[in-house]
């Protein structure tokens, strides 16, 4: 039986924590035309949150009731300290209705849905690239293996009384305003560590880079255009060569050359090693944030 697709723009989407991730999903939303943003709903209380949002056309309520009863969608994007007695608040309202989505770090799903009373439940892991639509979102969905036909179906059952429907907007929402893969919820905490917090770690890079160019001389205006565009362009090539990275750096590396030099200052120095700690250390803080 084929069902019609899901049409994004008969939906609305509520975020309950207007927050950053919140704004960076609402942004790329409304800038991939999928959702108009009249049909995108928060609540704060503080102007400057609330003018953030209203700047680009998103409804802001003054009660996060307001917003889910609003909305069909509701994003739980609120600090994972949080989330339990926000879902707890607004439990009476959490109908089957709703299709409801967590982004927080750590809070795994079968909490969530006893939380809300409701099994219409999606764990999402984002980033904030999501704003520039370059997001990498992972998604947990929970798959249920059914007879179906005489053939193994694998359904993607969100928890519950989710449907495959529900992980087609999904898929739909977060496809919108970035890549998406589909993970199991053990393995969250590791992509939370490497991709959730990963923004943050380039970033650093990128000021450290053009900190390196003004070091070298640089004005710190050029340095900072040359570190943000070199690092868009290696992972630009890694996504869209198909070559290792590893076989990328060698590509640059000329025998003898400035950037060998270069990479012996990062080896001596334990840069792989740095890296690799920071994504285990968030991960590992991810963990404490489940029950
Ligand atoms: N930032 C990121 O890169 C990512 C964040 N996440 C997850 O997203 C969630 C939000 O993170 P982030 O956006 O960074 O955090 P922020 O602090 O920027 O946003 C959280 C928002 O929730 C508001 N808030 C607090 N209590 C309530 C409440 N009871 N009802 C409604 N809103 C409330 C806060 O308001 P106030 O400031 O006034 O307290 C704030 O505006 C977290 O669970 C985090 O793990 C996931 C992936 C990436
Ligand atoms: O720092 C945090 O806890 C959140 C979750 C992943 C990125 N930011």
């Amino acid at each position: 039986m084929t069902t019609a697709p899901i049409q994004l723009d008969t939906y609305k989407l509520g975020f309950i924590g207007a927050g950053k991730m919140a704004e960076s999903i609402a942004r790329g939303v409304v800038q991939s035309g999928v959702l108009h943003p009249s049909r995108i709903s928060t609540a704060h209380s503080n102007p400057l949150r609330r003018s953030a949002f209203e700047s680009f056309g998103v409804k802001v309520f003054s009660q996060n009731q307001q917003v889910v009863e609003d909305s069909d969608v509701v994003i739980f994007s609120v600090k994972p300290q949080v989330v339990k007695d926000v879902v707890l608040q607004l439990q009476p309202l959490l109908s089957k209705k709703k299709l409801l989505v967590s982004v927080a770090a750590g809070v795994k799903l079968k909490d969530l849905q006893t939380w809300a009373g409701s099994e219409r439940f999606v764990r999402v892991m984002p980033n904030t690239p999501a704003a520039v639509g370059e997001a990498a979102t992972v998604l947990f969905f929970l798959c249920t293996l059914f007879f179906h036909c005489a053939c193994f179906c694998l359904v993607m059952s969100l928890g519950g009384a989710a449907t495959e429907a529900d992980g087609e907007l999904i898929s739909k929402l977060f496809g919108s305003v970035g890549k998406i893969w589909k993970a199991d919820e053990k393995l969250f905490d590791a992509i939370t560590g490497l991709s959730g917090s990963g923004p943050a770690y380039v970033y650093i890079a990128i000021e450290a880079l053009a900190d390196g160019g003004v070091a070298a001389g640089l004005p710190r205006e050029l340095a900072l255009g040359l570190a943000s565009q070199t690092v868009l362009g290696a992972a630009s090539m890694v996504c869209q060569s198909g070559k290792h990275p590893g076989q990328l750096k060698d590509e640059v590396a000329s025998p003898g050359g400035t950037t060998i030099a270069g990479i012996h200052e990062l080896e001596k120095d334990g840069f792989r090693g740095l890296l690799m700690n920071a994504v285990v250390a968030a991960a590992k803080r991810s963990r404490e944030f489940s029950n």
